[in-house]
């Protein structure tokens, strides 16, 4: 009997971690086996102590490193083969690493260069990725010449301007004053929405995780591993006021306390 035309095909899952861990080869067991799926269109928050594993697990998912054992599927492939599902992943690093040299809009070219996009179409591109990050007026500027949260933005255009669906950010606001931060936090929210971006982020800050995550993926360390997933039940668009309501405490507390438990195990098990 034929399917009646009413069911829906579930689209796949962005991301899958299936038993994924990773031991380095000086012997570091730095993830025990992970299991975790993200949707498409997601925003989860990879929070822990220091050492739990959460760039292992991010470079993992990027292809930067191989797990010991275990697969890791980017919308059900293997992660070489992720342009043959037409989809696309960005990394986006703790420092903007822009070439000092060159201007911004170069910078932000970069990734078209390097895939060989003509000059004539890269424009474009280029230009809509500055339009995004608010630096369009800064396209001839100098890395040098900018601010810490501008360099960072060019950071982020560069890497949006492969046009991802997948985006991965390793700290990408640690070294940043809190007003910056925010600020970005902020533009970073009305880019997910705008471009429809799964993202994965990795943060030590739990305020940072509770304003921006649909969910909050906690890990603890010695053996880095899972150890909660809080979902963070608020609609978006979110806006700074949401974090001065009851409800923003309420998750920030029960993070604050999940973090100090995978932190005593941390200091417990060092000292054992
Ligand atoms: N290349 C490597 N070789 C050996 N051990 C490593 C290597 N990279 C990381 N480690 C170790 O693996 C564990 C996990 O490191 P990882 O950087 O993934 O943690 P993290 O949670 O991102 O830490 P942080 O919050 O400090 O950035 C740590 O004990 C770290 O010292």
């Amino acid at each position: 009997m034929r399917e009646p035309p009413s069911v829906l095909v579930e689209s796949p899952p962005a991301v899958e971690v299936l038993s994924a861990h990773k031991t380095y080869p000086n012997g570091t067991v730095a993830l025990q086996p992970v299991d975790l799926a993200i949707q498409e269109g997601e925003f989860i928050t990879l929070l822990g102590p220091s050492g739990c594993g959460k760039s292992t697990l991010l470079k993992m998912v990027a292809g930067l490193l191989e797990p010991t054992d275990g697969r890791l599927l980017l919308w059900r492939k293997p992660v070489a083969q992720l342009e043959e599902a037409g989809k696309k992943m960005a990394f986006v690093f703790q420092a903007p690493t822009l070439m000092p040299w060159a201007s911004v809009e170069s910078n932000v070219r970069l990734p078209l260069d390097l895939a060989g996009v003509p000059r004539a179409e890269a424009a474009p591109r280029v230009a809509d990725a500055l339009a995004l990050v608010g630096l369009a007026k800064f396209a001839k500027a100098l890395p040098r010449n900018l601010s810490g949260g501008m360099q960072m933005r060019v950071s982020i255009a560069r890497s949006l301007v492969v046009q991802p669906q997948l985006l991965l950010m390793d700290e990408p606001f640690g070294a940043l004053d809190e007003i910056t931060r925010h600020k970005l936090d902020s533009d970073l929210l009305e880019l997910w929405r705008s471009k429809k971006l799964t993202v994965i982020f990795v943060t030590h800050s739990i305020h940072e995780a509770v304003y921006l995550s649909n969910k909050v993926v906690m890990m603890a360390a010695r053996p880095g591993r899972i150890v909660e997933q809080v979902t963070i039940d608020e609609p978006y668009p979110r806006t700074p006021d949401f974090m001065v309501t009851p409800r923003f405490a309420q998750y920030a507390k029960h993070l604050q306390d999940s973090l100090l438990r995978a932190s005593q195990e941390n200091d417990e098990e060092a000292l054992s």
